[in-house]
């Protein structure tokens, strides 16, 4: 069990390294996987890294926006097309507060149901929580976890996950 969450992380972590740094964000890697699967492997959805998809894009919305084009639907929509047993890994928690105009990506998670309402993500994996840099305490795992999301910490990877994550920042930062 441990060695899938690894597995999914270090691909996350793969992805985040991707991301052009910034100094005004961080450098992030998401994967959406189906777990509802018996096999070890699961069903790889999707991948995402900051800034991957056109605009100021978040690791997560990148993964939402390239699983609604894989089923062919509106992003709103996709809780609708995610597979029973969808989670999702993301190298730094979900963002609770953006820049104006972006929709935070807890409001994005939460917002993928089912048609009988449930979430359509279940689990969300993360590898660190968000530093307080930009934007003080991210209040949003309570949110999830209020909607029953259970969000799960996967240890092992902080150092190389924020070494990632601030390549953009100087270092006095
Ligand atoms: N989970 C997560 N995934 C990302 O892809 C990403 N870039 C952040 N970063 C959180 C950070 O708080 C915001 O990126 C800054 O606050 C700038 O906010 P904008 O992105 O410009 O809305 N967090
Ligand atoms: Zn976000």
């Amino acid at each position: 069990e441990d060695e899938r969450h690894e597995h999914y992380m270090r691909l996350a972590l793969s992805e985040a390294r991707k991301s052009p740094p910034k100094p005004t964000n961080f450098c992030v890697g998401a994967c959406s996987v189906a777990s509802g699967l018996q096999n070890t492997e699961g069903d790889l959805l999707a991948t995402g890294y900051t800034l991957e998809c056109e605009g100021n894009t978040h690791a997560e919305q990148s993964c939402f926006i390239k699983l609604a084009a894989l089923y062919g639907c509106k992003e709103e929509d996709l809780g609708e097309h995610l597979p029973e047993g969808a989670v999702l890994y993301t190298t730094m928690e979900p963002c609770n507060k953006r820049s104006v105009g972006n929709t935070p990506c807890v409001d994005r998670i939460l917002g993928l149901r089912r048609r009988d309402g449930r979430q359509a993500i279940e689990k969300v994996y993360v590898g660190v929580s968000e530093p307080e840099k930009f934007v003080g305490v991210n209040e949003g795992r309570k949110r999830l976890e209020e909607a029953g999301i259970a969000v799960v910490h996967v240890p092992g990877f902080e150092e190389e996950i924020l070494s990632v994550a601030t390549a953009g920042h100087d270092k006095s930062d």
